[in-house]
């Protein structure tokens, strides 16, 4: 596999009235070609936020404040709109959570795949037609549906149709921002499986955004944990799941029920994410952390290896080993 995105730093503030709000805070992420990248965290952690950064898809009042994102050599950060027009959507396509705002209402599903094509420089009517026609299909829609309008198909059906769209030039990434949250379990599972079989098939890598950290557990290759603007912790979906090296990660996964095992009661995270606008001053995860000490409420801990893992936790510290040590036996 070669590195297909490296994102290094990347920083997103929002302009508000009490000033900026740093919602995305100098996360680093790689992705290597044809991977499957799960990020987790809860609501308002910065998730969406950093997709939009990726895509530089940002709109105001949030803004990219620092950092690069480096997809296929070139960096997105540093482009105008002109030179970003053909990336996107050829080499790199974005699904949104709800394809009923993603998808123009009261255009028919065909003229939506047209006009894309069509701001590619793609003119012939047969190939639009035939392009159109394979890629519905391709996720399983019948292509007499290609004359309807998105009110007219199921919420499945419309998030297919999307994730149809976005294959339209078999892109290199396609970023996914939880597009089965709006669907029932049963939909949302064969639809992870549709995409999982689409990826394998065309070679595409995938970022894939949700808050459920179950969803992602078998469908991942690696897994970003995001926690109040930052990432706390990257690596390998199955390390991640097997001993995770930040609580806050272990947290996530004992709050979701496990698909296979015994059944343990679920235990949720006492207390809430800090305010962005009022970070703690150590560890943003310490007033939380049933593993703090003291160290953690004043010192920012970096990002460190644990085997194939970052953890950005002082657990990991050397200095702090003994800690480690005590926090195994809780
Ligand atoms: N328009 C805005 N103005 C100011 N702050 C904003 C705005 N939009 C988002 N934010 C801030 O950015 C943070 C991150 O939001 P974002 O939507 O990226 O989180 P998320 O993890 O994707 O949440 P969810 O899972 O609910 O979609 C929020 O907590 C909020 O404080």
């Amino acid at each position: 596999m070669s590195k297909l995105l490296q994102v290094t730093g990347l920083s997103v503030t929002y302009d508000t009235s009490s000033g900026p709000v740093t919602a995305v805070d100098q996360v680093d992420l790689d992705v290597q070609s044809g991977e499957f990248v799960g990020i987790v965290g809860e609501s308002g952690c910065g998730k969406s936020t950093l997709l939009f950064a990726i895509a530089q898809l940002l709109t105001p009042p949030a803004s990219v404040a620092g950092g690069e994102v480096i997809f296929r050599g070139q960096n997105m950060v540093a482009m105008n709109a002109g030179e970003l027009a053909p990336i996107r959507w050829r080499n790199m396509s974005v699904v949104m959570q709800s394809a009923m705002n993603a998808l123009n209402p009261v255009k028919r599903i065909r003229a939506q795949y047209a006009d894309a094509m069509k701001a590619h420089g793609i003119r012939s009517k047969i190939e639009i037609r035939q392009r159109s026609e394979e890629v519905l299909e391709l996720v399983g829609i019948d292509r007499v549906h290609l004359n309807s309008f998105p009110h007219q198909l199921s919420g499945g059906m419309r998030q297919r149709a999307m994730i149809a769209m976005a294959l339209l030039f078999t892109p290199e990434l396609v970023i996914m921002d939880e597009p089965t949250s709006a669907l029932d379990v049963v939909a949302q599972r064969s639809l992870m499986l549709q995409i999982k079989e689409l990826q394998q098939q065309l070679g595409f890598a995938v970022i894939f955004v949700t808050h459920d950290m179950s969803l992602v557990s078998h469908f991942s290759d690696r897994l970003m944990v995001m926690y109040a603007a930052q990432e706390m912790e990257y690596g390998p979906t199955r390390q991640v799941f097997d001993s995770p090296a930040h609580p806050y990660s272990r947290g996530l996964l004992d709050a979701f029920p496990q698909i296979r095992g015994p059944r343990v009661p679920l235990q949720g995270i006492p207390g809430a994410p800090p305010n962005l606008t009022a970070m703690p001053p150590g560890c943003r995860f310490e007033p939380r952390c049933p593993l703090r000490f003291d160290a953690c409420a004043v010192t920012q801990p970096a990002l460190y290896q644990v085997a194939d893992v970052q953890a950005r936790c002082l657990l990991h510290d050397p200095d702090h080993r003994d800690k480690a040590e005590l926090g195994r036996d809780r």
